[in-house]
């Protein structure tokens, strides 16, 4: 099967997390009117005695057409990813459960102005970057225990296409 890509809006997105981006965001002047504050665009979340970590990812871009074998989920932190070099990115997405069906994946196209912020137990395939190597700050959850469960689909042909 073939997944459609849809844009990505904060809307669109809620069921799975938020939206990073200043299009369409209130904000607020600081620093004497030179600044405006995009204020508390996404939800960190942490279990009990987690610290943030701010992190940098490189990702290289993966071939298309790229056949999705697995997503993975954090259950007890959130995951976010901002891009740093102003390039589109995919980001494949499930709703919160213990079984995955691929008919609940969806697959949003990210502009290079948009981060993302994944909800505690959103399924998510890793990071999808597009046109070439690109960095993302990624906010997440550092802690004892363990905070990365996978799963693998039985289908063996779900195909992301550009
Ligand atoms: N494993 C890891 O830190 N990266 C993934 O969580 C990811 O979403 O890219
Ligand atoms: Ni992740």
């Amino acid at each position: 099967m073939k997944l459609s890509i849809e844009p990505l809006t904060k809307e669109s997105f809620a069921p799975y997390g938020d939206v990073i981006e200043t299009s369409g965001s209130d904000f607020f002047p600081i620093n004497n009117g030179s600044t405006q504050r995009f204020h508390d665009l996404a939800e960190v979340q942490l279990d009990a005695g987690a610290r943030t970590l701010v992190n940098i990812f490189r990702a290289t871009p993966l071939s298309y057409p790229l056949n999705i074998r697995m997503v993975e989920r954090h259950p007890v932190g959130s995951q976010a990813f901002v891009p740093l070099n102003n390039r589109p990115y995919l980001v494949a997405v499930a709703p919160r459960g213990d079984v995955v069906s691929v008919d609940d994946l969806k697959i949003f196209s990210a502009r290079g102005d948009q981060g993302v912020n994944y909800h505690a137990g959103t399924w998510h395939h890793p990071v999808l970057a597009l046109e070439a190597v690109s960095d993302f700050l990624v906010i997440d959850r550092g802690g004892e225990g363990p905070n990365c469960d996978e799963f693998f689909f039985d289908e063996p042909e779900i195909w992301i296409d550009l």
